[in-house]
């Protein structure tokens, strides 16, 4: 028998990605638009709180266990930022292009071999919205940052993060190649063992 799971964000290209990776495991995931959840406000200070906040709103709605993505870009050069503001980062509405404008613009005149950048991804898994002992995976993915976008694929800061083992930007791979190598995919990996041994005990 297949378990419902909803998967907690509102972002396309995460569903795409993490649907994908959960394939194997005998679930049914559900992203979170199917049952009309609305954006709650990430309010916490690091990726742990705010996959907390997403995983808790949505199981909280919809009475099902939840996993929730909360990720970014961590600039050596600037500091570690955007960081858990990166969704955020040219202002509150930004788009996709409007932070890579900002990235770029910020990185002006930065030497090629002083623009290392980490994506980094807490995935949190919470079987209620009550769940004291939520599972909590974490994956990293270094790369630099370009001087311009390259690429149609991914999304978010793909165009503009290179990927020295592959000589390409993350927004020139395929969706099965950025998984083997992504902070996602990495996380997700993790998630996935413990997830099935919890699906599984759940189940018995
Ligand atoms: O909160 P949800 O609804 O999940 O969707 P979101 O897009 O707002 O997601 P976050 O709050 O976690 O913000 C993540 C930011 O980091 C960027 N990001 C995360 N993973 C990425 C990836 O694999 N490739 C490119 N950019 C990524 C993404 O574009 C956002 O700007
Ligand atoms: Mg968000």
């Amino acid at each position: 028998m297949s378990r419902k799971i909803v998967l907690a964000t509102g972002n396309k290209g995460k569903v795409a990605e993490l649907s994908q990776l959960l394939t194997p495991l005998n679930i049914h995931i559900v992203p979170q638009s199917e049952f009309n959840v609305s954006e709650v406000a990430e309010t916490g200070t690091t990726f742990v709180e705010n996959a907390i906040i997403k995983a808790r709103y949505a199981a909280k709605i919809t009475g099902l266990p939840a996993i929730a993505d909360d990720s970014g870009l961590a600039v050596d050069a600037l500091g570690g930022a955007p960081g858990v503001y990166s969704a955020r980062y040219a202002g509150s509405n930004a788009t996709d292009s409007d932070n890579i404008d900002k990235l770029l613009h910020s990185l002006s005149g930065i030497a090629p071999v002083k623009r290392q950048a980490r994506f980094l991804c807490v995935l949190v898994y919470m079987r209620s919205s009550e769940d004291p002992t939520p599972i909590i995976c974490q994956g990293e993915w270094h790369g630099e940052i370009t001087v311009e976008r390259s690429g149609e694929s991914g999304f978010g800061y793909d165009p503009v993060f290179w990927v020295a083992q592959k000589k390409c930007t993350s927004a020139q791979l395929t969706k099965e190649q950025k998984n083997a190598l992504s902070h996602r995919g990495k996380a997700l990996q993790q998630l996935l063992v413990k997830l099935s041994d919890n699906v599984e005990k759940a189940g018995e």
